[in-house]
């Protein structure tokens, strides 16, 4: 069994060789490091073209973005292989490929996407993909129905939860989402001139008992195997495509929490398009953006049911008034967690392009503002919307 070592580049090379199970593998003779995430090494394996035909991830012992005083588990190489490969058995259109994984080397090789965009990139251009808000419902009906109590057998999906058990990862998400922007804390990160507006979340009884129930849920609500950090930033986008990547946070969680966080960083970019783009142009994005949301949520909702409908395997669940009560519930809580999404991403540590790129200072300020307001308004509504119509009249009214 291969001890763990952190990979070069030649043994990116070396690895992808022995394990593409290709005729041709020895054509592979060139790698770049090409991760930009917070976490881990991404190699892109090249031919004699130059042509990327193959990616090998590895994790690393510890948070990359911050380094070895952040050590983190390498299981995390393992959660993400064995959550991609779960979910591409229910959606194999929308989840990148798995060729191989090593959980000591925490290493894995995937199928290269390089032909295809990072969304969060896009999105911040200013490109329009008019298929993508469809699919990305599509994805997550798919994976998250096929992987709950509607679909498993009791037994099937017990065993699944503990495989799927994933504390150092789901800390990082319970102090990043729920804790640290609610309190004084060396991470959090956001323009001196809006600490008056930080300083009401922390003193914002209603909002704080809000987020508390958020948290509890995120513990306690096994419903179904999360991509557990379904930003627009792992998900790959091309003309009539559409791939999710990146899924170490995976871990069975409520249902509403991949759906919250897929749609709240469509609204960061919302809120950040006023920065992006000249007015006009930003002001046609925002409204494909209110859009995009909306049919996210229409597709997931419509999906979801129609498989209930079709597929419930559990004779109480199949009882034709659950599935939509449940859904109800899930849009509750998506609101909830897209609220804490808007303000982990602003005013806690982890930020993303579509607020950080805005080069003047005064208008990034006032797009960041704008994300914080309307996440409190989000997660202080979340229980009281019942329709998405009303959760689009919300995100004109607040943001
Ligand atoms: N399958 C892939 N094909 C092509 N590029 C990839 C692939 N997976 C990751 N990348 C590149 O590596 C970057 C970081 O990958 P990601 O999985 O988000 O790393 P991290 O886990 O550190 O966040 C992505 O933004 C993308 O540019
Ligand atoms: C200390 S990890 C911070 C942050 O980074 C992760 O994102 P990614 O792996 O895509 O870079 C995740 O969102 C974490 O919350």
């Amino acid at each position: 069994m291969a001890q763990y070592r952190t990979f070069t580049a030649a043994d990116a090379i070396q690895y992808a060789r022995q394990h593409v199970g290709w005729d041709d593998a020895s054509a592979l003779v060139d790698a770049q490091e090409v991760g930009d995430g917070n976490l881990n090494l991404v190699f892109r394996i090249v031919d004699h073209q130059g042509v990327s035909r193959v990616v090998v991830k590895q994790a690393l012992p510890y948070v990359r973005c911050v380094g070895e005083s952040w050590p983190l588990t390498l299981d995390r190489a393992r959660l993400e292989a064995e959550t991609l490969r779960a979910h591409s058995q229910h959606c194999a259109e929308h989840t990148v490929k798995i060729l191989h994984h090593d959980p000591q080397l925490a290493v894995m090789v995937m199928e290269d996407l390089s032909s295809l965009h990072i969304w969060r990139r896009e999105l911040v251009q200013g490109r329009y993909y008019p298929q993508a808000a469809a699919q990305l419902g599509h994805y997550l009906a798919h994976t998250l129905f096929h992987t709950s109590d509607f679909w498993l057998h009791p037994h099937e999906k017990k065993a699944q939860v503990v495989r799927f058990i994933n504390p150092e990862m789901c800390e990082i998400t319970e102090d990043l989402f729920f804790n640290d922007p609610y309190q004084k804390h060396q991470r959090n990160r956001y323009p001196s001139e809006l600490e008056d507006t930080v300083a009401l979340l922390r003193n914002d009884d209603q909002l704080r008992t809000a987020v508390a129930a958020l948290k509890h849920r995120f513990f306690s609500q096994a419903e179904a195997l999360l991509h557990g950090d379904l930003h627009s930033g792992s998900i790959f986008i091309g003309e009539g495509q559409l791939k999710v990547i990146d899924a170490e946070f995976g871990f069975y969680g409520p249902i509403g929490f991949d759906v919250g966080t897929a749609i709240g960083n469509l609204l960061l970019n919302y809120c950040g398009l006023a920065g992006l783009l000249p007015p006009r142009e930003a002001a046609e994005a925002r409204e494909l953006r209110l859009q995009d949301v909306k049919i996210v949520w229409r597709q997931f909702e419509h999906q979801f049911l129609t498989l209930a409908v079709e597929k419930t395997n559990d004779d109480a669940l199949a009882w034709s008034g659950y599935a939509p009560l449940f859904l109800q519930k899930v849009l509750a809580d998506a609101i909830g967690y897209c609220g804490t999404e808007l303000i982990r991403r602003t005013v806690g540590m982890a930020h993303v392009a579509d607020l950080d790129t805005i080069r003047d200072d005064a208008m990034r300020s006032a797009c960041i503002a704008q994300a914080i307001h309307l996440g409190k308004a989000l997660i202080l509504a979340a229980p009281h919307v019942a329709h998405v119509n009303d959760f689009i009249a919300r995100i004109r009214q607040y943001g």
